[in-house]
């Protein structure tokens, strides 16, 4: 039998073989990975995606990709063969073993090309699959236990989390596929066709030295050294392009900060001092990309030098042998195709070198960014026991972001259909008080708050949030009914009839209507949603006072037995409140 014909039947067996020296060889390295930090990030952002039956699926999937990849580096071996034969036919004038090598190689060409599509379309699903688990994990930890507002109210890291979910977490699966991908071809093709080179390889004599196999070992020694040379050159990529990723989530949060507040910059003309702010901005991006240049550049410059200046090698060793007539034409194409293949797959690393450090920043990013959704360690947190009637707050002191006391000892009592102004300085902490009795102020609290659940609780800000579609279902958020049959009655009865004949046109409405009408709005929702409390913080301060008394008004009607508490500064509030409570002569600290 020639060497193609052993080659060819040898395959299933050599799938069969390599398959299981992978999956031996993937656990020794995954378990050795899973001890460095590397490693523990990744364990730990890939076991948040998988569920006990999706592991089996995704097993199954892993294999049979694993199978496709092995029959791709396959049958790019066979085709290394059968271009040998090829080759050799042709000087021998064999016109026979030339069109059945040429047949054969066209078989290898579809065969080929078959397996590409169908292991490209694997590799897609399985990416779309993996992004929508991920997706999905981290919108669930944004939203979960109110991260999206705690991590907004310590206002420090992580930074630009809509870019982490929406960018970082696409890009880290695409890398990631490709990165594994990369690597098992270039491991399984390294040992092929450094076994194939080693058959075709002679005696390299060097410094008066006989090397047996000399080009083999040659290959290896330079890829690697070379693999570590580019490690050194672009090491300081991983820093910079995390900070790529940073600065450019900072710029566009600008952008972002430009737009939202688009009337009060214009009001103030504000435009020069914008430009200032985002040019400073830019320029740090424009900084970063400049090391980032350099720095690449002097890591592809290398890549391609090393690539060039090993081309002709193969080539240049043959050829002696070619002469002496040990070997012919077609080995010697074989050698340049196994050398290149060879060089190619042990390169596979340092050429990725550059993408790896992006994607090990974004790795970081994701991580970094799930670990501080993980449940707040709290030291000092208020203690919430839920009552069904009345409310009571017993000797509660809210701190600052700093540790300091904001709040001191606070104790009042509120009995069911009763009401409450709490009054004070500005910045003395009336909204901060709000917020820890909605369990939403993060920097420490102690004390006990005996309140009704949460669930029997409606908190009004100033500036009541209308989410995106329809006006109807801006008005009815988050849990109205969108065809209750009071709607239409309670807006006229909040003066918003102007709104009745639009309740089912989309439009960006938390632009569109004025802070009275949102405030109006938020009355609304007060009105139809069945509260034990309600806590109103400042929800007429853009009201005038008739309006206001009529809105009060309305709410006592409408919901006698609950208990209001009320934050405001203006004294026309008195008069629809049973108690007061003045924190800034009391308590504020
Ligand atoms: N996210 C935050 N990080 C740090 N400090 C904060 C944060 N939010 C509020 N504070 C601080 O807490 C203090 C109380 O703020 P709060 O909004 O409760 O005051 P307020 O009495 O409601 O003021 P105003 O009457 O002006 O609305 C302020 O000093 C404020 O700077």
């Amino acid at each position: 039998m020639q060497k193609w014909q052993i080659e060819l039947y040898g395959t299933p067996l050599w799938l069969l073989q390599t398959l299981a020296g992978v999956c031996l060889t993937a656990a020794v390295i995954l378990f050795l990975v899973s001890k460095t930090r590397f490693g523990k990030e990744f364990a730990y952002l890939s076991g948040l995606c998988l569920t006990p039956k999706g592991r089996l699926k995704i097993g199954f999937a892993i294999i049979g990709m694993t199978v496709l990849l092995l029959t791709e580096v396959r049958l790019n071996v066979l085709s290394t063969f059968m271009s040998n034969g090829l080759y050799s036919s042709m000087q021998d004038l064999n016109l026979q073993a030339f069109w059945q090598f040429a047949a054969m190689n066209a078989g290898v060409v579809l065969l080929r090309t078959f397996n590409g599509v169908i292991n490209d379309f694997l590799d897609q699903s399985f990416a779309i699959k993996w992004s929508q688990r991920l997706n999905s994990v981290l919108v669930e930890r944004w939203l979960a236990q109110k991260n999206y507002y705690r991590l907004h109210m310590l206002r420090h890291e992580p930074d630009n989390i809509d870019q982490r979910i929406q960018q970082d977490a696409q890009d880290f699966i695409k890398s990631t596929i490709e990165f594994i991908r990369g690597m098992l071809n270039s491991v399984v093709s390294s040992l092929e066709f450094a076994f194939v080179l080693w058959g075709l390889a002679g005696i390299l004599t060097m410094f008066g030295v006989n090397i047996p196999h000399g080009m083999v070992w040659f290959v290896f020694i330079f890829v690697i050294l070379a693999t570590f040379i580019a490690m050194w050159i672009g090491n300081p990529l991983i820093r910079f392009n995390y900070e790529n990723e940073k600065l450019n989530g900072d710029y566009r949060y600008s952008l972002i900060r430009l737009r939202d507040h688009a009337e009060s910059i214009a009001f103030y003309g504000g435009e020069q001092h914008e430009q200032q702010q985002l040019n400073a901005r830019f320029s740090d991006i424009v900084r970063n990309r400049w090391r980032i240049a350099r720095q690449s550049v002097g890591l592809s410059g290398f890549n391609d030098m090393f690539s060039n200046a090993i081309q002709l090698l193969p080539i240049i060793l043959q050829a002696p042998r070619l002469f002496a007539g040990q070997i012919k034409i077609g080995d010697v194409q074989q050698t340049v195709q196994a050398f290149a293949r060879l060089q190619k797959a042990l390169s596979f690393f340092r050429m990725f070198y550059e993408s790896f450090t992006a994607y090990r920043a974004r790795l970081e990013r994701l991580h970094g960014f799930l670990r501080r959704t993980e449940t707040p360690h709290e030291p000092r947190k208020l203690n919430i026991r839920p009552i069904s009637d009345g409310l009571r707050l017993h000797n509660v002191t809210l701190y600052r972001n700093n540790g300091e006391i904001l709040i001191s000892n606070i104790s009042t009592e509120l009995k069911t259909g009763s009401s409450l102004l709490i009054k004070g300085p500005s910045g003395c902490g009336k909204t901060s008080l709000l917020r820890a009795m909605a369990g939403l102020w993060p920097f420490g609290c102690t004390g006990t708050l005996y309140i009704p659940p949460h669930s029997e609780i409606l908190f009004v800000p100033q500036r009541p949030y209308m989410p995106q579609g329809s006006l109807r279902h801006a008005i009815c958020y988050p849990n109205i009914c969108e065809q209750h049959p009071a709607l239409t009655d309670t807006l006229r009865q909040c003066r918003l009839e102007h709104l009745i004949d639009k309740l089912d046109r989309h439009d960006d409405w938390q632009q569109k209507l004025s802070p009275g009408e949102l405030q109006r709005i938020a009355f609304c929702r007060s009105l139809l949603t069945p509260a034990k409390v309600f806590l109103f913080d400042e929800t007429t301060s853009a009201l005038d006072e008739p309006t206001e008394a009529l809105l009060y008004q309305l709410m006592r009607a409408k919901h006698p037995d609950s208990m209001i508490i009320s934050i405001g500064h203006r004294s026309s509030l008195n008069p629809f409140h049973t108690q007061h409570l003045d924190i800034g002569q009391t308590t504020c600290s």
